[in-house]
């Protein structure tokens, strides 16, 4: 970074020691800190209203001049009302100011003024009270807002931005190369600082921020890839293009196009010389177990083992079942791993995984552990993979020679966040469901129709269905444990008295848990009245009927994933969402899942109500935050910023050379910082 900007702002004129201190309260410590504060918005004085048009009770901007000012007001001691009469020729106004006497005393009669603040009043007398003023004349026709601290105003800053500025001069560095910024059409970054904060017009600004957006997702793009660079070294196994049209002809159903080209693009990636790195991501229900047994019955024709780590017992056990269904019958050997096998059937397990006689392993974390060898491991599948720590799917990883990775993920992660998290990741998206599947209705009720809601159960077991009630156990606590279990003991003596009720918790022994599993699979229970276990990946098609009570604890897409558990067979289904608290931001927030059935666009609201700091907890996966990129808003510009970031590291793979230094130092800085702030 230029000496200048990495200079205390201390030393800039008219800030000083004092003011210095103020600033560092707002994180802002150097000339660079001061000129990434961007504002927080704009008033844009270029087109203003007419008093005669603008709304009562908005904010609103108006231009017109001081027609008279009426004496001073005193109201009390020490506070003292002012009033001017203003004018724009369409209407006139009264301007009304507490105290500022200095502020009214500097308005010239008959000058003209641009007015900020809300309108009040009625159409007969209008008041604009404390509103901002600025001389039409001589004043930036954009003015930015900035979020402030104690001490320091708007004015104060604007002038403090506008001296680095100009101590600057057109010095500001470049740090991204010319023919970077042509492809893109961007501007140039002294232009877009000078404009970011004192933008000539609307055009202007968006320009500024375009090429400041692109800056910061470049940065991100450049250290995510650079972290990532090892996973372009060779591939162990180069596979070649062996067929496996008997996988397809032994398939109980016709994939769909979106599995079909799912498990052409692994196909193509693990003949690649690098490993594939590759994320296969579907709503729920969209068929994803396919397209990784189509990948692994590609890595056993080519001779490599595969095995796929999942996060839950319970769901280890389902893929366990589907592979074998789908594999066995074409002479491939399928094996389970798990933690809570007996330590006899664990050992001999591990060693037929050592000797090869396995071709597929599932596992849970399990196949992590150090004892775990494999005899030729070529393809990786981690299902759910942001269940799993950074360090568990390396260590994975590691137990082949750069194996192929696939990671299959249900929850729906916005494809800019899914970009970020896993930086240089291909995707495959799986936009339809199979045939004949028909949307979950979603009804949101209050805990009044509780009993109505049950009633609607009822009617679904005696037709032969199976029902889920998925009750509130947020934590897995001794008390909550003991509510789940007074709670499932209520229903099974009580309403659903004549119906075969399970009971199924994350506290429950692994070896229980997978028998009430088995059991519900085999429709040995009718209702499984379940905490949040059953969220990902369960896959019970007779069940057609869930029941979610206090939903407006959950975050939509976990609700989406839940309702996910019904409507995977050719069964009608519906979900029902019970609410205590139906307040109307609870409310808004559950229609949205009445109306949509697509798992992106649910998690895309979910985004923009909760944050992506909120989103299943983007921080833990050590995304730096970003100042001006919205990551539910830019992702076009991400897609060209990871582009860019291709381009760059194929000639600079670390940004060594001197052309680079300065991205390097913002890749440094960007990182480093949100490091720190963790
Ligand atoms: N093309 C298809 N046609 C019909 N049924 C299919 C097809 N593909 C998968 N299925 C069936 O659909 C159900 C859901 O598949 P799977 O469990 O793989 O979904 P998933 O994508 O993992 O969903 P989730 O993320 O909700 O677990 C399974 O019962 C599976 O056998």
């Amino acid at each position: 970074m230029i000496k200048e900007l990495a200079k205390p702002v201390m030393y800039l004129s008219g800030v000083g020691p004092k003011k210095s201190e103020l600033y560092e309260n707002m994180g802002v410590k150097t000339v660079y800190d001061l000129l990434y504060h961007f504002p927080r918005y704009y008033i844009d004085l270029n087109s203003p209203q007419t008093i005669r048009d603008a709304p009562l009770n908005e904010t609103v901007v108006l231009k017109g001049r001081v027609v008279r000012k009426l004496p001073e007001a005193p109201i009390r001691r020490g506070l003292s009302v002012y009033k001017a009469v203003f004018t724009d020729d369409t209407a006139d106004l009264t301007i009304v100011i507490y105290n500022a006497g200095y502020l009214f005393k500097s308005l010239e009669v008959e000058r003209e003024y641009f007015l900020v603040g809300k309108l009040t009043g009625n159409l007969i007398r209008r008041e604009i009270n404390s509103p901002q003023i600025y001389p039409a004349e001589g004043t930036d026709p954009v003015q930015p807002v900035y979020r402030l601290t104690e001490g320091i105003t708007q004015n104060l800053l604007r002038q403090n931005v506008h001296a680095a500025l100009t101590s600057l001069g057109a010095q500001i560095y470049e740090p991204v190369p010319a023919e970077i910024l042509r492809e893109n059409e961007l501007c140039s970054l002294g232009f877009a600082m000078q404009n970011i904060h004192f933008p000539t017009d609307m055009h202007t600004l968006e320009m500024a921020k375009d090429r400041l957006v692109f800056d910061e997702l470049l940065t991100l793009a450049l250290g995510m890839l650079m972290m990532k660079s090892r996973c372009r070294e060779h591939a162990g196994c180069v596979m070649t293009g062996e067929s496996i049209d008997e996988y397809y002809s032994g398939l109980p159903f016709e994939l769909t196009d979106g599995q079909k080209n799912a498990i052409n693009d692994c196909i193509a990636d693990m003949q690649k010389n690098f490993p594939m790195n590759r994320l296969i991501q579907g709503d729920v229900g969209s068929g994803k177990t396919a397209v990784a047994a189509g990948a692994a019955f590609f890595a056993y024709k080519n001779g490599c083992q595969t095995a796929l780590m999942a996060p839950t017992e319970i769901l280890a056990a389902q893929h366990y079942e589907t592979l074998c269904g789908f594999l066995e019958p074409l002479g491939v050997k399928v094996v389970l791993l798990t933690g809570s096998m007996t330590a006899k059937k664990k050992e001999k397990v591990k060693a037929g995984i050592a000797a090869g006689e396995y071709s597929v392993v599932v596992g849970t974390h399990a196949l992590v552990q150090a004892s775990t060898t494999f005899k030729k491991l070529g393809l990786v599948i981690t299902d759910e993979q942001h269940r799993f720590g950074v360090g568990q799917r390396a260590m994975l990883a590691g137990k082949g020679d750069n194996p192929h990775k696939l990671v299959m993920s249900a929850t729906p992660i916005p494809r800019t966040l899914a970009l970020m998290i896993y930086g240089d990741l291909d995707i495959s998206v799986l936009k339809e469901l199979p045939k004949g599947r028909q949307p979950v209705e979603t009804y949101a009720v209050t805990g009044k129709l509780r009993e109505r809601a049950f009633g609607y159960v009822k009617q679904h077991l005696d037709e032969g269905r199976q029902g889920y009630i998925v009750c509130p156990m947020i934590e897995e606590s001794a008390a909550d444990l003991q509510d789940v279990k007074s709670y499932a003991k209520n229903l099974s003596e009580g309403f659903f008295k004549d119906y075969r009720v399970g009971l199924l918790h994350g506290r429950l022994a692994p070896d229980k848990k997978e028998k009430v599993m088995k059991q519900f699979k085999e429709h040995e229970l009718d209702l499984l009245v379940s905490t949040t276990v059953v969220e990902v990946g369960v896959d019970v098609p007779n069940a057609a009927i869930m029941v979610i009570e206090n939903a407006d604890r959950f975050g939509l897409s976990q609700l989406h994933q839940l309702r996910g558990r019904v409507g995977r067979g050719q069964f009608k289904s519906s979900c029902i969402l019970i609410t205590d608290n139906p307040t109307e931001e609870v409310v808004q927030r559950l229609k949205i899942l009445s109306k949509s059935h697509d798992g992106f666009e649910i998690s895309q609201e979910d985004l923009k109500l909760r944050g992506p700091g909120d989103f299943f907890g983007s921080r833990q996966h050590g995304l730096p935050k970003m100042k001006i990129a919205d990551m539910s808003q830019n992702m076009d510009v991400l897609v060209k910023a990871q582009a860019a970031a291709k381009v760059i590291l194929d000639k600079d793979p670390q940004l060594d050379t001197p052309q680079n230094s300065g991205l390097k130092e913002l890749v440094e800085h960007l990182f480093e910082q949100n490091v720190s702030n963790d």
